[in-house]
């Protein structure tokens, strides 16, 4: 028997209704780290849940289409979660670095502008910058992107809260973007954020009805894209947080407004199953 999906809220209810009836005008997109994927320590180790692939397989022919927009470059969450070639996500779109990127299973092309010149330079000032940062800090290179993790620190909030000054300055200086998150500062080209990302994509595949799953405050754009959308084009939507299993709190900007909250990946994979059982 199907499991019950239950949003909380009417209008995810309604767009629960809305994707039953209309699969083929949906369009189902998820946030990674933290939703597709387990929380790691190390960024390097992060896979998608076991369940993902199978159930995004089963769902992703019955919908218009299936994205995946992160705050990770396309590649690298392709290569994390096992995309390329998998069966059923022939059409699967990955939106990386928050839309600045953009890779399409069904050609394999990866789309990208060139690197912004503040991430140049800011690469070479960042280590000086992060000398004196408490042990455990340390900064990944995303290419197009740079962000500083405090998850190995020993006081992780403390150590976040410590450098938010000076990487906000620094941000400033080379005209980047701050994009906070869970135990992570990004900073990044300004300009595209996931709600820009996820409005184009969703004009681009004429979706009458839209599911966002995420778990982080990158993934607050995108909540308040699809309320825009809900507003101003009456588009039906489900808007799913998926909440940490790591003992972390919930990001209450998500949390306080989804139609439906779930237990981490896990609880994305349980979801997903759901729905392709619904659909039948
Ligand atoms: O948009 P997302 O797909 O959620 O990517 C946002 C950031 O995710 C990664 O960091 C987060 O996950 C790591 C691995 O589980 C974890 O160690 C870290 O504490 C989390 O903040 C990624 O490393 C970042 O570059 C992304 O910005």
């Amino acid at each position: 028997m199907a499991a019950t999906i239950a949003p909380t809220t009417p209008a995810g209810a309604a767009g629960l209704a809305a994707l039953l009836k209309d699969p083929a005008r949906a369009v189902a997109a998820f946030d990674f780290d933290g939703t597709l994927a387990p929380i790691v320590p190390d960024p390097d180790r992060a896979r998608a849940h076991p369940g993902v692939l199978s159930a995004l397989a089963r769902l992703a022919p019955r919908l218009a289409a299936v994205a995946v927009v992160t705050g990770r470059p396309a590649a690298t969450a392709v290569r994390l979660a096992g995309f390329a070639g998998a069966p059923g996500l022939e059409h699967l779109t990955v939106l990386g670095h928050y839309g600045l990127e953009r890779w399409d299973a069904a050609t394999g092309e990866l789309s990208a502008p060139p690197e912004h010149p503040g991430i140049t330079a800011l690469r070479t000032e960042l280590p000086a910058l992060l000398a004196a940062a408490p042990a455990g800090t340390w900064l990944e290179d995303k290419g197009r992107a740079l962000a500083v993790h405090t998850r190995r620190a020993a006081e992780p909030d403390a150590a976040l809260a410590a450098l938010d000054a000076p990487l906000r300055a620094a941000a400033a200086r080379h005209g980047l973007a701050v994009e906070p998150g869970r135990m992570v500062l990004e900073l990044r080209p300004p300009g595209m954020d996931k709600g820009v990302a996820l409005t184009s994509f969703l004009r681009e595949r004429e979706a009458a009805t839209v599911l966002f799953a995420g778990d982080d405050l990158g993934d607050v754009a995108a909540y308040d894209a699809v309320d825009a959308l809900r507003a101003t084009e009456r588009v039906d939507a489900l808007l799913v947080c998926s909440a940490p299993t790591t003992g972390e709190p919930p990001v209450r900007a998500l949390a306080d407004r989804a139609d439906l909250i779930v237990p981490g990946p896990e609880g994305v994979v349980a979801l997903l199953d759901a729905l392709a059982d619904a659909l039948g």
